[in-house]
């Protein structure tokens, strides 16, 4: 059995693989100051809640975008399981040709995500990730990463606004019923999640025009990439693992 460990801003993300879906998904806040100690303490939990055992760990890989977090989590996967992980990064990026200016740029997650990406469906595709940051990572049909986009993430706009002003609050991410709000909570709603779903739409087809020979499908993950309802139509695909997957498949790809 496999783990993989998706480091991203908001969370550490933890899938168990024996075939392509993840049999059990874990997901914890990634706190830039904890110590090892403290995952460790999570990991161990999420085991003996499972009745998992950590002998059954062959194979580790972990992508990582947060670099602080990078080498507490390989000291604890290799003390937990005795297993050295593999870490995500260009020298594993198998199958895809990176047509970026720097591959050690990329965020690792990112390429996952173009890995499953084009790994599932042989095709051109734009993979949309709602995470702490919202991103589009662009595949050709022939299996380049021609570019990524990056724009703040949904719940990182809601904060960033309540940080920065004296009245506006935190409010629950739902696609509001009312585009002219009559109430605060309302006013951010409909100025947060109907304008992004505006900036998403923009930006697959700005990817479109300038690639007009590409016939991209368009793909949806991220914690975030069910809110914005509207977008449905949009997708061809939401896929909440589709990182996890994509690291899985890296992982595979080696031997
Ligand atoms: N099922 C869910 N429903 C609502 N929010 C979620 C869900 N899963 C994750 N989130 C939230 O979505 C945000 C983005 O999560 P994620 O995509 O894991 O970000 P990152 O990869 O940047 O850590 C986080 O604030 C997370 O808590
Ligand atoms: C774009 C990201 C911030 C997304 O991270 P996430 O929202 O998943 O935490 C991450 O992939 C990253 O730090 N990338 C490096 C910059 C780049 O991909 O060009
Ligand atoms: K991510």
């Amino acid at each position: 059995m496999e783990l993989v460990v998706d480091i991203g801003n908001s969370d550490v993300v933890f899938g168990l693989f024996t075939q392509e879906e993840p049999r059990l998904v874990f997901r914890t806040p990634s706190q830039r100051d904890l110590p090892a100690s403290e995952y460790e303490k999570r990991i161990r939990a999420w085991f003996l809640e499972n009745a998992l055992s950590y002998s059954d760990i062959s194979g580790i890989i972990i992508s990582s975008v947060v670099p602080n977090l990078t080498p507490v989590m390989e000291e604890v996967v290799e003390r937990l399981f005795s297993v050295q992980p593999l870490l995500a990064g260009p020298a594993i990026y198998k199958g895809l040709s990176l047509k970026i200016k720097n591959p050690y740029e990329i965020g690792s997650d990112l390429v996952a995500n173009a890995t499953a990406a084009f790994t599932y469906h042989q095709s051109a595709a734009i993979v949309v990730d709602f995470g702490t940051a919202l991103s589009f990572t662009v595949v050709s049909a022939k299996g380049e990463i021609l570019g990524v986009n990056i724009a703040p993430g949904i719940k990182t706009a809601m904060k960033s606004l309540f940080q920065e002003t004296a009245q506006l609050p935190i409010i629950p991410l739902e696609y509001p019923t009312t585009f002219i709000g009559r109430d605060t909570v309302q006013a951010i709603q409909a100025g947060i999640l109907v304008g992004y779903v505006g900036l998403v739409k923009e930006v697959i087809n700005k990817i479109k025009e300038q690639e007009p020979g590409e016939s991209f499908k368009v793909i949806a993950t991220g914690g975030l990439s069910l809110v914005l309802e509207p977008l449905k139509e949009v997708f061809d695909q939401t896929d909440p693992h589709l990182t996890l997957k994509g690291l899985h498949l890296m992982y595979q790809k080696q031997f």
